[in-house]
């Protein structure tokens, strides 16, 4: 069996050598049609655009994404091609949260932001990622409101109170196009000029979810008092002065801790066991932090975004580098 696998999925070596000796990896977004065409099964990052361009007449029968987002496969073609596809939901949402948790406690440190009832959060889409943000913000004891039409919760809200009553608003939906719900551009220059209290913006679900121009031109106005982005527009080909006008710019890594990788690598090994009728190597765990790593109880020893943010600042060119060599992260004090 011939898999095609995204060289820069970690965690992952070790179990696929178990299920096969013809494991071929290429850098994402070098994996070509003649790559596959005698695959059986691809595992892909973000990084690999799967189409009919990549895959007609090809003989892949599977593909894994080890992501949760799944906007870079074009499903309606895998659908009527034949091909199974599968995600991995939630993998990294622990690490996503992780990353906000320690970005409000920024936003407390250098803006003094208070983080308790006084201080409005909106959370626009509730899923795995969500949810878990959903659940640090009300443990810090600040008042959340959340948006997420799609989910029938009396509690939520709709946008509009959002953009009236947040302080702070962060994006977690899905990439969609077209359709009732359609995400892309979510946050255009209509939506910042409806903003009501200089809000903080973050997003960290895909760079197109706001429109980067009218986010820069919010940023010049004033209209929102900062921003946080990991996910940008035309990544990873990314606009320098936004990068340079915002508090915080990651290279797309908010679900980058180790936990969360190998979540992902797990779970697509497991889907493709599962597909071909293959026992299930034994699950890879997360290594542990250096050894003398002290944590006195702050978040930001374990996680600080900013060290990130300084690296891309520094560095812009090294986009998919950063995050093709990113440093050992984990969600808790192993
Ligand atoms: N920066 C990073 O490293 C990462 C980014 N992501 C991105 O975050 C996204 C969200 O992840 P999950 O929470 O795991 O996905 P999910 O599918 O579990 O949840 C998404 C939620 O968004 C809601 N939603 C859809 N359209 C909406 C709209 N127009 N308005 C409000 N809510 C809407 C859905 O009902 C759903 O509850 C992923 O699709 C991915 O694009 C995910 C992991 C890591
Ligand atoms: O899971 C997702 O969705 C993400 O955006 C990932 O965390 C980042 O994806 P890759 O860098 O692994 O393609």
């Amino acid at each position: 069996m011939k898999i095609v696998i995204d060289d820069k999925i970690p965690y992952i070596r070790h179990a696929i050598e178990r299920i096969t000796d013809n494991a071929v990896y290429i850098s994402g977004s070098d994996i070509t049609a003649s790559d596959v065409a005698d695959a059986d099964a691809l595992i892909v990052r973000t990084r690999t655009y799967c189409g009919r361009e990549l895959l007609e007449g090809s003989s892949v029968k599977f593909i894994a994404t080890a992501t949760i987002g799944y906007d870079h496969l074009d499903t309606d073609y895998l659908d009527a091609a034949g091909i199974t596809w599968t995600n991995c939901p939630g993998c990294n949402s622990g690490s996503v949260a992780q990353y906000i948790h320690s970005v409000l406690l920024l936003l407390n440190r250098d803006f003094g932001l208070p983080l308790d009832g006084s201080t409005t959060i909106g959370i626009v889409g509730c899923g795995h990622v969500g949810s878990k943000v959903r659940a640090v913000a009300e443990r810090l004891g600040m008042k959340v409101l959340v948006c997420d039409p799609l989910l029938d919760e009396p509690s939520f809200v709709p946008m509009d109170v959002i953009e009236r009553l947040a302080d702070v608003i962060t994006f977690h939906v899905p990439l969609a196009s077209e359709g009732m719900y359609a995400t892309r551009h979510l946050a255009d220059e209509k939506f910042f000029s409806r903003l009501c209290r200089r809000p903080f913006v973050i997003n960290t679900s895909r760079g197109a979810v706001v429109d980067n121009d009218a986010l820069a031109m919010a940023l010049n106005s004033g209209r929102i008092r900062q921003a946080v982005i990991d996910t940008w527009e035309h990544e990873p080909d990314i606009s320098l002065s936004l990068l340079n006008n915002v508090y915080i710019g990651t290279p797309h890594i908010a679900g980058y801790s180790a936990d969360g990788k190998v979540n992902a690598s797990n779970m697509s090994v497991k889907a493709i066991c599962s597909f071909f009728g293959l026992e299930c190597p034994p699950q890879e765990v997360p290594p542990s932090l250096p050894e003398g790593f002290i944590y006195t109880g702050n978040m930001l020893e374990l996680y600080n975004p900013l060290d990130d943010s300084n690296r891309l600042k520094s560095a812009p060119s090294e986009f998919e580098n950063q995050r093709g060599n990113y440093p050992l992260r984990r969600e808790y004090v192993s």
